[in-house]
């Protein structure tokens, strides 16, 4: 297999270190088309749909891109800021922020760049830009905190297939998940908190994560497990009773049974039952996107006040929250152990001697 063309190594050069934050990715812009060619990405991957290739290249072809499209452009066009689509307006305010975190912290040089699953800033392009930037030390780190083959292993997929013709290839590392991470619980726990001390407290916390369908945790994906363990790592910080919050699964896909309780029928229960205040936090989400500021602040709010609920709170997700830029630090540095990213001014006055030891020697060998 020919392997893609990359400039002569460069004896002697100081390899950096680097963070990929990489999150699923979201249109360009709240167009028909734009979300169609996303869609297309997304939904032609097959981690995240499993039918068979031809019956299901038909399927999006034929019927999902035709309808959804158009549909969820309207939806994207109800949330897009002056500055994008929020997921990704989050994802690179996250991801600057790190970087800062981490030189606080006495991290020297660790390149911090977001990455999109699908669309743009792709995978590859950052990649081969850490590339041109010396980077042979990088850590891909997901914006998922809970493991799933349909997510998480597909970043993991991409990575793999970027690689698959380079000849230098950097040091890897993959975070897998950071679902009951100290760092990530408390920053729920503080979002919830800072809530509740402006808004008061409503009868029920509902905590809403997106599903996946119920076949894939059949199969092995340790997905739902890991939703629960947050669920009850988040309700013990909060001092919640049992009876105080409930786990749901939101934006079921398809005709297939998905993660239940699924959201919305379960907050019209509630308001059936008398609970006149919900407050639902979707913890699965480190960005607010279209899953948590359409389906769940707009159309799950307009369900439980259809069925007679009085007041629906949207507890934000952890965004740019300073707790939670503490806990991706913490996360990334967890990774970035053994890597020389902090070294004593002796340490580095030695990498630098060695470093033009090196280039002598190549000057040597004419290289
Ligand atoms: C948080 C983790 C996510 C899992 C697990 C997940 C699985 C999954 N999703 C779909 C189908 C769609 N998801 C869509 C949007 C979307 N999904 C996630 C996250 C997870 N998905 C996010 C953050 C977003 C929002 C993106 C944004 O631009 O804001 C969409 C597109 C929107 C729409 O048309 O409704 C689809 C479709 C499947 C099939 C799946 C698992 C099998
Ligand atoms: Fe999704
Ligand atoms: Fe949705």
């Amino acid at each position: 297999m020919p392997f893609r063309k990359e400039p002569p190594h460069t004896h002697g050069s100081i390899a950096q270190s680097a963070i990929v934050l990489v999150n699923l990715g979201t249109p360009d812009a709240p167009t028909r088309a734009a979300v169609k060619r996303y869609l297309k990405q997304f939904l032609s991957d097959p981690r995240v749909v499993e039918i068979p290739r031809l019956v299901w290249w038909f399927i999006l072809k034929c019927i999902i891109l035709p309808f959804r499209s158009g549909a969820s452009a309207k939806k994207y066009q109800m949330i897009w800021t002056r500055e994008g689509s929020p997921l990704k307006v989050h994802t690179a305010k996250q991801a600057s922020l790190l970087a800062e975190a981490l030189e606080e912290r006495g991290h020297e040089g660790v390149q911090v760049r977001m990455a999109m699953r699908y669309g743009s800033p792709s995978l590859p392009e950052v990649l081969d830009e850490l590339k041109a930037a010396n980077c042979d030390r990088i850590a891909i780190l997901p914006a998922y905190p809970q493991y799933s083959g349909t997510t998480t292993a597909s970043i993991w997929d991409a990575v793999f297939a970027h690689y698959k013709d380079v000849r230098n290839v950097p040091e890897l590392r993959l975070v897998k998940h950071y679902h009951d991470h100290d760092g990530y619980i408390d920053a729920l726990h503080d979002i919830v908190q800072a809530h509740w001390d402006a808004h008061g407290r409503g009868g029920k916390l509902v905590m809403s994560f997106h599903g996946v369908p119920k076949r894939t945790l059949l199969l092995g994906d340790p997905y739902y497990c890991e939703c629960q363990k947050t669920a009850r790592l988040l309700a013990s910080r909060l001092r919640l009773a049992p009876d105080e919050y409930v786990v749901t699964f939101q934006s079921r896909f398809g005709k297939a049974e998905w993660l239940q309780p699924y959201t919305a029928p379960t907050v019209q229960a509630l308001a059936r039952e008398g609970v006149a205040r919900v407050d639902v936090i979707c913890p699965g989400f480190t960005s607010d996107c279209l899953e948590t500021l359409e389906e769940i602040s707009m159309e799950v709010k307009h369900d439980f006040e259809a069925a007679g609920g009085k007041e629906f709170h949207y507890i934000p997700c952890l965004n740019e929250s300073p707790t939670w830029i503490v806990g991706l630090a913490e996360i990334a540095e967890q990774h970035l152990i053994g890597w020389p990213t902090i070294m004593s001014p002796s340490q580095r006055d030695a990498e630098r001697r060695d470093a033009q030891l090196g280039r002598d020697h190549a000057l040597r060998l004419g290289a």
